[in-house]
């Protein structure tokens, strides 16, 4: 492990790292997961990047694709000085049209735009040029590849030679003569591409040179180093931790780091799920050895929320102010607990959960997109609270996360827990939240999750909850009229919660599922199922 001295500060500075510099496509951020499943570190940064800001060198860059055309007078454009630097260049659909518009201005619309299924036949070299095909090393001539573009180019640029063809775009693939400058039209990092991570391999490995040495293990014992290096001997951190995969994995990190100084803190809310707060307290501090402290805070928020009905924001807004006073509360008491004492001193940090996707809608050219709703968020408690942030996660993708969890010794169940808000079940409850109301989504949400483990589908689904509507039904049940309220059932998959759709459950389980929950839980007389995707509907029902 390293010493303070030879600390590493950022994984960019210890791994060879591909940057990938983004122009906006949906699928940037996937170029930078497959090069780390190659055990490639890559990073992505807006194509806005100046060079000369820049603190550290590359190995190589990515051009990645976006939804504008390079000819627009207000298209993004990639800091010239990229070309000046010494390093291997791929450019990926608005990529490859980019280094075509640089060196020739010679982009415009194609007749035909060009979506889905491609074949790519690739052109060889060999002989004279040979660094030309390196980028189709060991692949097939013949490549299934999956296009989005409308743009074409109408001629090479000077100095480039093609690699690559389709029936509708002669230059799907080209290349620099003398300079290792690649492009191709096509989409490498989808799985659409079957053989697209070899040839980003050819790229990061082959032509750019970048190790192969990115790992969990080693990035944990640097990130460890680090925590302990920028907290000190005696530095206290305090932390918001949920049970759910971000906070724990954070918090079992932080734990390795600093051992008691780490000081975690569970709100209970009053709309945890059934049992939640014991559950989690018991899994951190018995199997994690994480210090946690629970703050059972559910009759403030329940009776903070009594009497709103209509406005979801203002129970979202409600519930992210009081986790902050009860947060701000539960600092303070640490800090004069720990004041008599010889190790302690002050809490000058915050642990957050924060993960790699938060950071690129934040860094992103475009500004963060429109606010559907106001997601809870533990960094409004830096104005009170003076705290500056650790965010060990910050580098990180979901799935990376489970891994390194897992690396880390916590349990499975835990590290492959559905998500949940962190205004809970209150955004589940249309209308009121009550503890009547809380007592009927709680039982029924239970009754669904236990279905979907028993019937082996908790992983394959990504996210699962019962809601609970604000409408009564009418039903027979012995005999008897009754007039009850209607449960909701919402399922989804998704890789980025970003876009959704709902799981296709068979009929079987669905009657199951409706049965329990009918029969169990006082109060419900109806269920329903959600089959509304994302967009246009969101994951959470408010
Ligand atoms: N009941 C709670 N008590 C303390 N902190 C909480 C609570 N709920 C949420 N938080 C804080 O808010 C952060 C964001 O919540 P979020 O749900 O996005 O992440 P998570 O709970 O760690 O993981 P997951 O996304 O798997 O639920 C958490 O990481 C945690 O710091
Ligand atoms: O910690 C959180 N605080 C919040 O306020 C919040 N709102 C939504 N979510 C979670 O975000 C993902 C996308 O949800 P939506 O489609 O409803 O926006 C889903 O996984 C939601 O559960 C939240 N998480
Ligand atoms: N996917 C892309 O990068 C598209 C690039 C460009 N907008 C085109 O239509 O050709
Ligand atoms: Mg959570």
């Amino acid at each position: 492990m390293a010493t303070n001295d030879e600390l590493p500060i950022e994984p960019h500075e210890t791994f060879d790292t591909i940057l990938v510099l983004d122009f906006g496509s949906q699928y940037s951020h996937l170029i930078t997961r497959r090069l780390r499943e190659l055990n490639v570190y890559s990073e992505m940064l807006p194509c806005t990047q100046k060079l000369s800001e820049l603190s550290w060198e590359p190995k190589g860059i990515i051009l990645s694709g976006g939804p504008y055309s390079v000819y627009w007078d207000d298209a993004p454009h990639v800091d010239p000085a990229v070309f000046d630097l010494d390093v291997p260049i791929l450019g990926i659909c608005y990529g490859l049209q980019e280094i075509a518009w640089h060196f020739g201005k010679n982009v415009l619309a194609g007749e035909k735009r060009e979506y889905g299924h491609a074949f790519l036949k690739v052109e060889r070299h060999s002989g004279k040029n040979t660094h030309v095909d390196a980028l189709f090393n060991g692949l097939e001539d013949d490549m299934e590849v999956w296009m989005s573009h409308g743009d074409k180019l109408s001629n090479l640029p000077p100095s480039f030679v093609t690699i690559a063809t389709t029936s509708n775009a002669p230059f799907a693939g080209m290349a620099h003569e003398d300079k290792p400058y690649y492009g191709i039209q096509f989409h490498p990092e989808v799985t659409h591409t079957p053989r697209g991570t070899q040839l980003l391999k050819n790229f990061a490995v082959d032509i750019c040179k970048a190790r192969q040495d990115w790992t969990m293990g080693k990035f944990v014992d640097q990130e460890i180093a680090r925590i302990r290096a920028l907290v000190g001997e005696k530095g206290q951190v305090i932390g918001a931790v949920s049970g759910g995969v971000d906070s724990t994995v954070a918090a079992k990190l932080m734990q390795e780091a600093i051992g008691d100084r780490f000081h975690a803190v569970l709100v209970d809310n009053g709309v945890l799920r059934l049992k939640e707060a014991q559950q989690v307290k018991e899994t951190l501090t018995k199997h994690l050895g994480i210090n946690l402290t629970v703050v059972d805070a559910s009759e403030r928020f329940l009776g903070l929320l009594k009497g709103v009905k209509d406005d979801p924001e203002k129970k979202r807004k409600i519930i992210g102010n009081t986790f902050i006073e009860v947060f701000q509360e539960e600092a303070k008491k640490i800090a004069a607990e720990a004041a008599g004492s010889s190790k302690a001193g002050e809490i000058e940090w915050l642990l957050q959960g924060t993960l790699y996707p938060d950071v690129i809608e934040s860094i992103s050219f475009k500004g963060p997109s429109a606010t559907i709703k106001t997601h809870h968020n533990v960094g409004g408690l830096l104005a009170g609270m003076h705290l500056k942030l650790i965010e060990p996660l910050r580098e990180l993708f979901k799935d990376e996360v489970r891994e390194l969890g897992t690396n880390l010794g916590i349990p499975e169940e835990l590290v492959w827990r559905h998500p949940f808000p962190g205004p809970g079940i209150a955004i589940r409850i249309l209308g009121e939240v009550t503890p009547e109301q809380v007592r009927i989504a709680r039982e029924a949400d239970h009754i669904f999750i236990e279905e979907i483990k028993a019937a082996g589908l908790y992983r394959k689904i990504s996210q699962a909850f019962a809601a609970l509507l604000p409408v009564k039904a009418v039903g027979v049940m012995g005999d008897k009229r009754v007039h009850d309220q209607v449960i909701a059932l919402r399922a989804v998959e998704t890789s980025d919660f970003m876009t959704a759709d709902w799981y296709p459950f068979d009929g079987q389980f669905l009657k199951k599922v409706s049965r329990r929950i009918v029969n169990e839980v006082e109060g419900v007389c109806r269920v329903v199922y959600d089959i509304t995707s994302k967009p246009p509907g969101t994951i959470e029902m408010e």
